[in-house]
């Protein structure tokens, strides 16, 4: 199942600068692991804002939930989530669908 994920990342300015590339680092981990496993399809930065366009595959809504709740950044983010269908006038997608 693909989704589009839309994640803002607001960081607290008072959060320890140490703490802060601490997580910014382990999220970037956790990013790409996912990223060779399959599972995260695409990762965009959204232009002037601290945040991303993401898009996953996965198994189902339970496992979209396990990685975003594992984000590390997961505290200091707002997610929205739009499921994705096939649409009907997509050349590369080939069935047809209506
Ligand atoms: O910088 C971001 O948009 C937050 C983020 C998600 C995965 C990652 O590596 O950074």
């Amino acid at each position: 199942m693909l989704f589009a994920v839309r994640m803002d990342v607001d960081i607290p300015r008072d959060l320890a600068p140490d703490e802060r590339t601490d997580l910014v680092t382990r999220e970037k981990a956790y990013c790409q692991e996912l990223q060779k496993s399959g599972e995260w399809v695409h990762i965009w930065r959204c232009v002037g804002q601290y945040s991303n366009l993401s898009v996953f595959d996965v198994a189902d809504n339970e496992a979209l939930h396990r990685i975003l709740w594992g984000l590390p950044l997961f505290p200091f983010m707002s997610i929205e989530v739009t499921p994705l269908a096939q649409h009907p006038s997509d050349l590369a997608a080939g069935g047809p669908v209506r």
